[in-house]
Protein backbone atom coordinates (compact mmCIF):
# COMPACT_ATOMS: atom_id res chain seq x y z
CA UNK A 1 0.00 0.00 0.00
CA UNK A 2 1.17 3.40 -0.64
CA UNK A 3 -0.10 7.29 0.94
CA UNK A 4 0.61 10.70 -0.01
CA UNK A 5 1.96 12.61 3.01
CA UNK A 6 1.48 16.55 3.96
CA UNK A 7 3.22 18.46 7.02
CA UNK A 8 1.24 21.69 7.19
CA UNK A 9 3.62 24.35 9.27
CA UNK A 10 5.24 22.16 11.71
CA UNK A 11 7.37 23.73 13.92
CA UNK A 12 9.15 21.70 17.34
CA UNK A 13 10.83 23.32 19.85
CA UNK A 14 12.65 22.02 22.62
CA UNK A 15 12.38 25.14 25.12
CA UNK A 16 13.63 27.88 23.56
CA UNK A 17 15.11 25.77 20.61
CA UNK A 18 13.51 25.74 17.79
CA UNK A 19 14.44 22.52 16.01
CA UNK A 20 11.67 22.25 13.04
CA UNK A 21 11.05 26.19 12.12
CA UNK A 22 7.45 26.28 10.01
CA UNK A 23 8.06 22.86 7.79
CA UNK A 24 4.98 22.80 5.08
CA UNK A 25 5.82 19.53 2.57
CA UNK A 26 3.78 17.35 0.26
CA UNK A 27 5.07 14.13 -0.49
CA UNK A 28 2.97 12.15 -3.35
CA UNK A 29 1.90 8.53 -2.89
CA UNK A 30 4.80 6.34 -4.15
CA UNK A 31 7.33 8.57 -3.90
CA UNK A 32 10.92 8.21 -2.72
CA UNK A 33 11.87 10.84 -0.68
CA UNK A 34 15.38 11.69 1.51
CA UNK A 35 15.34 14.79 3.65
CA UNK A 36 19.14 15.70 2.89
CA UNK A 37 21.25 18.48 5.35
CA UNK A 38 23.82 18.37 7.65
CA UNK A 39 23.86 16.63 11.10
CA UNK A 40 21.30 19.08 13.74
CA UNK A 41 19.57 20.48 10.78
CA UNK A 42 15.72 18.75 11.78
CA UNK A 43 16.12 15.60 9.63
CA UNK A 44 15.23 13.39 12.59
CA UNK A 45 12.81 15.60 14.29
CA UNK A 46 11.14 16.00 11.09
CA UNK A 47 11.13 11.80 10.53
CA UNK A 48 10.12 11.36 13.92
CA UNK A 49 6.77 14.04 13.32
CA UNK A 50 5.80 11.51 10.89
CA UNK A 51 5.97 8.35 12.52
CA UNK A 52 4.61 9.90 15.51
CA UNK A 53 7.30 9.41 17.77
CA UNK A 54 7.83 13.07 18.73
CA UNK A 55 4.23 15.83 18.51
CA UNK A 56 4.89 18.98 16.65
CA UNK A 57 4.62 22.09 19.10
CA UNK A 58 2.38 23.76 15.68
CA UNK A 59 1.38 22.60 12.84
CA UNK A 60 -0.46 19.72 11.61
CA UNK A 61 0.42 16.13 9.56
CA UNK A 62 -1.41 14.10 7.53
CA UNK A 63 -1.09 10.67 5.94
CA UNK A 64 -3.23 9.41 3.25
CA UNK A 65 -5.44 12.53 3.20
CA UNK A 66 -6.33 11.72 7.22
CA UNK A 67 -5.26 14.30 10.25
CA UNK A 68 -2.27 12.21 12.35
CA UNK A 69 -0.78 14.98 13.86
CA UNK A 70 -1.26 13.50 17.56
CA UNK A 71 -1.95 9.03 16.37
CA UNK A 72 0.25 6.81 18.44
CA UNK A 73 3.23 5.63 16.09
CA UNK A 74 1.14 2.26 16.05
CA UNK A 75 -1.96 3.37 14.82
CA UNK A 76 -0.32 4.74 12.14
CA UNK A 77 0.38 3.19 8.66
CA UNK A 78 4.00 4.07 8.76
CA UNK A 79 7.21 1.99 9.92
CA UNK A 80 9.99 3.37 10.96
CA UNK A 81 13.34 1.71 9.91
CA UNK A 82 16.46 2.70 12.67
CA UNK A 83 19.86 3.11 11.80
CA UNK A 84 20.66 0.27 14.89
CA UNK A 85 18.03 -1.54 13.18
CA UNK A 86 17.95 -4.93 15.95
CA UNK A 87 17.08 -8.04 14.68
CA UNK A 88 16.23 -11.11 16.87
CA UNK A 89 19.72 -13.25 17.07
CA UNK A 90 17.67 -16.55 18.48
CA UNK A 91 15.19 -15.98 15.26
CA UNK A 92 15.68 -17.66 12.15
CA UNK A 93 14.96 -14.88 9.22
CA UNK A 94 11.75 -15.75 8.49
CA UNK A 95 10.97 -15.28 11.69
CA UNK A 96 12.54 -11.79 12.16
CA UNK A 97 10.25 -10.56 9.12
CA UNK A 98 7.68 -12.38 9.98
CA UNK A 99 7.46 -10.98 13.80
CA UNK A 100 5.47 -7.75 12.94
CA UNK A 101 2.81 -10.43 11.20
CA UNK A 102 2.91 -12.51 14.29
CA UNK A 103 2.19 -9.49 16.60
CA UNK A 104 -1.03 -8.54 14.31
CA UNK A 105 -2.17 -12.27 14.51
CA UNK A 106 -1.75 -13.64 11.04
CA UNK A 107 -1.73 -17.37 11.39
CA UNK A 108 1.80 -19.08 10.77
CA UNK A 109 1.30 -20.60 7.40
CA UNK A 110 -0.15 -17.11 6.05
CA UNK A 111 2.73 -15.35 7.88
CA UNK A 112 5.75 -17.52 6.24
CA UNK A 113 4.52 -17.21 2.65
CA UNK A 114 4.30 -13.55 3.35
CA UNK A 115 7.69 -13.43 5.14
CA UNK A 116 9.31 -15.31 2.61
CA UNK A 117 8.12 -13.40 -0.01
CA UNK A 118 9.61 -10.68 1.32
CA UNK A 119 12.76 -12.29 1.90
CA UNK A 120 12.61 -13.15 -2.34
CA UNK A 121 12.51 -9.42 -2.58
CA UNK A 122 15.30 -8.05 -0.87
CA UNK A 123 17.52 -11.87 -2.35
CA UNK A 124 17.82 -13.70 0.41
CA UNK A 125 14.62 -16.20 0.52
CA UNK A 126 17.65 -19.42 0.63
CA UNK A 127 18.72 -17.83 3.93
CA UNK A 128 15.31 -17.74 5.12
CA UNK A 129 16.65 -20.72 8.04
CA UNK A 130 19.69 -19.16 8.97
CA UNK A 131 20.05 -16.75 12.10
CA UNK A 132 21.34 -13.21 11.62
CA UNK A 133 24.92 -13.70 12.87
CA UNK A 134 25.23 -15.94 9.76
CA UNK A 135 24.57 -13.10 7.81
CA UNK A 136 26.88 -9.67 6.70
CA UNK A 137 26.06 -6.13 7.58
CA UNK A 138 24.23 -5.79 3.92
CA UNK A 139 22.67 -8.68 4.35
CA UNK A 140 21.31 -7.74 7.80
CA UNK A 141 19.89 -4.43 6.56
CA UNK A 142 18.40 -6.38 4.06
CA UNK A 143 16.21 -8.44 6.39
CA UNK A 144 15.61 -5.49 8.39
CA UNK A 145 14.05 -3.62 5.32
CA UNK A 146 12.15 -6.95 4.61
CA UNK A 147 10.98 -6.60 7.48
CA UNK A 148 9.88 -3.14 7.59
CA UNK A 149 8.12 -3.82 4.47
CA UNK A 150 6.44 -7.25 5.62
CA UNK A 151 3.70 -5.59 8.36
CA UNK A 152 2.63 -3.40 4.46
CA UNK A 153 3.01 0.33 5.46
CA UNK A 154 1.29 3.26 3.48
CA UNK A 155 4.61 4.69 4.41
CA UNK A 156 8.34 3.67 4.89
CA UNK A 157 10.54 5.89 7.54
CA UNK A 158 14.18 5.23 7.16
CA UNK A 159 16.69 7.25 9.63
CA UNK A 160 20.48 6.67 7.93
CA UNK A 161 19.60 2.91 7.42
CA UNK A 162 22.92 2.54 5.54
CA UNK A 163 25.21 4.94 8.36
CA UNK A 164 26.96 1.98 9.66
CA UNK A 165 27.91 0.52 5.85
CA UNK A 166 30.67 0.44 4.70
CA UNK A 167 31.54 3.13 1.45
CA UNK A 168 30.97 0.51 -1.15
CA UNK A 169 28.82 -1.80 0.64
CA UNK A 170 26.27 1.63 1.23
CA UNK A 171 26.72 2.78 -2.86
CA UNK A 172 24.91 -1.06 -3.55
CA UNK A 173 22.25 -0.85 -1.06
CA UNK A 174 21.29 2.21 -2.58
CA UNK A 175 20.74 0.84 -5.98
CA UNK A 176 19.10 -2.20 -4.34
CA UNK A 177 16.66 0.36 -1.83
CA UNK A 178 16.08 2.61 -4.88
CA UNK A 179 14.96 -0.87 -6.93
CA UNK A 180 12.64 -2.24 -3.72
CA UNK A 181 11.06 1.05 -3.55
CA UNK A 182 9.84 1.43 -6.96
CA UNK A 183 8.69 -2.66 -6.67
CA UNK A 184 6.61 -2.22 -3.90
CA UNK A 185 5.55 1.38 -4.60
CA UNK A 186 5.26 2.35 -0.75
CA UNK A 187 6.43 5.92 0.02
CA UNK A 188 9.49 6.07 1.49
CA UNK A 189 11.11 8.91 3.37
CA UNK A 190 14.55 8.53 4.26
CA UNK A 191 17.28 10.59 6.16
CA UNK A 192 20.82 11.27 4.90
CA UNK A 193 23.57 13.41 5.46
CA UNK A 194 25.00 12.03 2.08
CA UNK A 195 24.04 14.39 -0.99
CA UNK A 196 25.71 11.14 -3.07
CA UNK A 197 22.91 8.99 -1.67
CA UNK A 198 20.28 11.24 -1.90
CA UNK A 199 21.16 11.98 -5.91
CA UNK A 200 21.37 8.35 -6.48
CA UNK A 201 17.97 7.40 -4.35
CA UNK A 202 15.46 9.70 -4.39
CA UNK A 203 12.44 10.81 -6.42
CA UNK A 204 12.73 14.33 -4.65
CA UNK A 205 15.31 15.99 -2.53
CA UNK A 206 14.13 18.02 0.88
CA UNK A 207 17.43 20.40 1.63
CA UNK A 208 16.82 20.98 4.99
CA UNK A 209 18.74 23.56 7.15
CA UNK A 210 18.73 24.69 10.84
CA UNK A 211 14.87 23.95 11.04
CA UNK A 212 13.80 24.76 7.49
CA UNK A 213 12.94 23.48 4.07
CA UNK A 214 15.84 25.39 1.68
CA UNK A 215 15.13 23.25 -1.11
CA UNK A 216 12.75 20.78 -2.78
CA UNK A 217 12.84 18.46 -6.02
CA UNK A 218 13.87 16.39 -7.90
CA UNK A 219 18.10 15.69 -7.77
CA UNK A 220 19.05 17.38 -11.10
CA UNK A 221 16.89 20.28 -10.48
CA UNK A 222 18.52 20.60 -6.82
CA UNK A 223 22.29 20.59 -8.81
CA UNK A 224 21.42 22.68 -11.91
CA UNK A 225 18.77 25.33 -10.95
CA UNK A 226 19.39 25.78 -6.91
CA UNK A 227 16.62 27.75 -4.96
CA UNK A 228 19.28 28.93 -2.30
CA UNK A 229 23.28 29.12 -1.66
CA UNK A 230 22.85 26.61 1.35
CA UNK A 231 21.36 24.26 -1.37
CA UNK A 232 23.73 24.99 -3.89
CA UNK A 233 26.91 24.14 -2.05
CA UNK A 234 25.05 21.69 0.17
CA UNK A 235 24.94 19.31 -3.16
CA UNK A 236 28.67 18.93 -4.09
CA UNK A 237 30.99 21.51 -5.00
CA UNK A 238 30.36 25.15 -6.10
CA UNK A 239 32.22 28.74 -6.95
CA UNK A 240 29.94 31.38 -5.45
CA UNK A 241 30.61 34.66 -7.20
CA UNK A 242 29.69 38.06 -5.65
CA UNK A 243 28.15 40.46 -7.84
CA UNK A 244 25.69 43.86 -8.17
CA UNK A 245 22.68 44.18 -10.83
CA UNK A 246 23.42 47.40 -12.74
CA UNK A 247 20.71 46.97 -15.40
CA UNK A 248 17.50 45.32 -15.91
CA UNK A 249 15.43 44.98 -19.33
CA UNK A 250 12.71 42.50 -20.03
CA UNK A 251 15.31 39.60 -21.31
CA UNK A 252 18.21 40.18 -19.60
CA UNK A 253 20.36 41.92 -16.79
CA UNK A 254 24.32 42.89 -16.73
CA UNK A 255 25.49 41.98 -13.65
CA UNK A 256 29.13 43.14 -12.36
CA UNK A 257 31.39 40.81 -11.05
CA UNK A 258 34.93 41.44 -9.31
CA UNK A 259 36.49 40.62 -12.93
CA UNK A 260 34.12 41.95 -15.08
CA UNK A 261 30.95 42.67 -16.27
CA UNK A 262 28.40 39.76 -17.62
CA UNK A 263 25.03 39.61 -19.64
CA UNK A 264 22.49 37.09 -17.70
CA UNK A 265 19.05 36.19 -19.04
CA UNK A 266 16.53 36.79 -16.52
CA UNK A 267 15.75 32.70 -16.32
CA UNK A 268 19.41 32.62 -14.22
CA UNK A 269 17.53 34.21 -11.55
CA UNK A 270 16.04 30.95 -9.87
CA UNK A 271 14.68 32.82 -6.85
CA UNK A 272 13.79 36.36 -7.31
CA UNK A 273 13.68 38.65 -10.54
CA UNK A 274 16.89 40.99 -10.58
CA UNK A 275 16.37 44.84 -9.82
CA UNK A 276 19.66 47.26 -10.33
CA UNK A 277 21.10 47.33 -7.30
CA UNK A 278 20.25 44.28 -5.80
CA UNK A 279 23.63 42.24 -4.71
CA UNK A 280 23.90 38.56 -6.19
CA UNK A 281 25.78 35.79 -6.14
CA UNK A 282 26.63 33.67 -9.35
CA UNK A 283 26.58 29.88 -8.67
CA UNK A 284 28.85 27.96 -11.25
CA UNK A 285 29.49 24.50 -10.78
CA UNK A 286 33.50 23.49 -11.61
CA UNK A 287 32.38 21.06 -14.89
CA UNK A 288 30.33 24.13 -16.38
CA UNK A 289 33.83 26.26 -16.98
CA UNK A 290 35.33 26.09 -20.40
CA UNK A 291 38.21 27.65 -22.02
CA UNK A 292 36.54 29.75 -24.78
CA UNK A 293 35.75 28.21 -28.12
CA UNK A 294 34.95 24.93 -26.20
CA UNK A 295 31.87 25.95 -24.30
CA UNK A 296 28.24 24.80 -26.57
CA UNK A 297 25.09 27.14 -27.14
CA UNK A 298 25.23 30.99 -25.72
CA UNK A 299 28.07 31.54 -23.58
CA UNK A 300 29.26 34.29 -21.18
CA UNK A 301 33.27 35.42 -21.57
CA UNK A 302 34.64 36.00 -17.82
CA UNK A 303 37.91 36.57 -19.32
CA UNK A 304 41.70 35.23 -19.12
CA UNK A 305 42.63 32.97 -15.73
CA UNK A 306 45.79 31.77 -14.69
CA UNK A 307 45.83 28.10 -13.83
CA UNK A 308 47.70 28.36 -10.31
CA UNK A 309 47.66 24.71 -9.80
CA UNK A 310 46.08 21.80 -11.33
CA UNK A 311 45.51 17.76 -10.64
CA UNK A 312 44.57 15.10 -13.18
CA UNK A 313 41.59 13.25 -11.82
CA UNK A 314 40.62 10.97 -14.48
CA UNK A 315 37.94 12.05 -16.11
CA UNK A 316 39.12 15.33 -15.54
CA UNK A 317 41.71 17.74 -14.26
CA UNK A 318 40.55 19.68 -11.48
CA UNK A 319 42.06 23.25 -11.67
CA UNK A 320 42.59 26.16 -9.29
CA UNK A 321 42.28 29.89 -11.27
CA UNK A 322 43.11 33.01 -11.02
CA UNK A 323 40.79 35.11 -13.14
CA UNK A 324 42.71 38.42 -14.42
CA UNK A 325 41.52 42.09 -12.18
CA UNK A 326 40.25 39.81 -9.44
CA UNK A 327 44.04 39.19 -7.14
CA UNK A 328 42.18 37.43 -3.97
CA UNK A 329 39.67 35.23 -5.77
CA UNK A 330 40.29 31.63 -6.16
CA UNK A 331 37.68 29.19 -8.89
CA UNK A 332 37.62 25.69 -9.40
CA UNK A 333 37.04 24.33 -12.80
CA UNK A 334 37.48 21.05 -14.20
CA UNK A 335 38.87 21.03 -17.50
CA UNK A 336 38.16 17.51 -19.81
CA UNK A 337 40.99 15.23 -19.92
CA UNK A 338 42.52 16.18 -22.79
CA UNK A 339 42.77 20.19 -22.03
CA UNK A 340 46.90 20.42 -22.11
CA UNK A 341 46.58 21.97 -18.62
CA UNK A 342 50.01 23.41 -16.95
CA UNK A 343 50.43 25.76 -13.91
CA UNK A 344 50.80 29.23 -14.71
CA UNK A 345 49.01 28.66 -17.96
CA UNK A 346 46.60 31.86 -19.11
CA UNK A 347 43.54 30.69 -20.41
CA UNK A 348 40.32 32.38 -21.51
CA UNK A 349 37.43 31.33 -19.70
CA UNK A 350 33.85 31.00 -20.49
CA UNK A 351 30.77 29.32 -18.91
CA UNK A 352 27.04 28.62 -21.16
CA UNK A 353 24.70 30.80 -20.06
CA UNK A 354 22.17 28.37 -18.82
CA UNK A 355 24.69 26.72 -16.15
CA UNK A 356 24.58 29.85 -14.33
CA UNK A 357 22.33 30.51 -11.22
CA UNK A 358 21.99 33.92 -10.23
CA UNK A 359 20.36 34.13 -6.43
CA UNK A 360 20.15 37.15 -3.83
CA UNK A 361 23.29 37.18 -1.96
CA UNK A 362 23.33 36.87 1.94
CA UNK A 363 20.40 35.12 2.95
CA UNK A 364 20.09 32.92 6.65
N1 LIG B 1 14.76 15.82 22.71
C1 LIG B 1 15.49 16.87 22.39
N2 LIG B 1 15.74 17.84 23.28
C2 LIG B 1 16.47 18.92 22.97
N3 LIG B 1 16.98 19.17 21.74
C3 LIG B 1 16.78 18.24 20.82
C4 LIG B 1 16.01 17.05 21.07
N4 LIG B 1 15.96 16.33 19.92
C5 LIG B 1 16.67 17.03 18.99
N5 LIG B 1 17.14 18.17 19.52
C6 LIG B 1 17.94 19.18 18.80
O1 LIG B 1 17.24 19.54 17.64
C7 LIG B 1 18.15 19.72 16.55
C8 LIG B 1 17.72 18.86 15.40
O2 LIG B 1 17.94 17.50 15.75
P1 LIG B 1 17.71 16.32 14.72
O3 LIG B 1 18.01 15.05 15.43
O4 LIG B 1 16.41 16.46 14.06
O5 LIG B 1 18.86 16.62 13.66
P2 LIG B 1 19.34 15.78 12.41
O6 LIG B 1 19.28 16.68 11.25
O7 LIG B 1 18.60 14.50 12.34
O8 LIG B 1 20.86 15.52 12.77
P3 LIG B 1 21.76 14.19 12.66
O9 LIG B 1 22.10 14.04 11.21
O10 LIG B 1 22.95 14.55 13.50
O11 LIG B 1 20.96 13.06 13.22
C9 LIG B 1 19.53 19.39 17.09
O12 LIG B 1 20.19 20.60 17.38
C10 LIG B 1 19.26 18.60 18.33
O13 LIG B 1 20.29 18.80 19.30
Amino acid sequence: MTAPVSVHNATKTFGSFTALDDVSLDIKAGEFIVLLGPSGCGKTTLLSILGGFLSPTRGKVTIGGKEMTNVAPAKRPTTTMFQDYALFPHMKLRDNVGFGLRMRGMGKTERDEKALGFLDLVGLKASADRKPHELSGGQRQRVALARALAVDPDVLLLDEPLGALDLKLRRQMQDELKAIQKRVGTTFVHVTHDQEEAMAIADRIVVMNRGRIEDFGPPADIYMRPRSLFSAGFMGEVNFIPGTVKAVDQVAAIVEIPFGTVGLPIASFTVSAPAAGHAVTLCIRPEHFRRAGDAEGPTVSLGQAEVTGSAFFGTHYRCHLKPAGAADMSIVAHMPQSADVADGQIMPLAVTLADIVALPSGGR
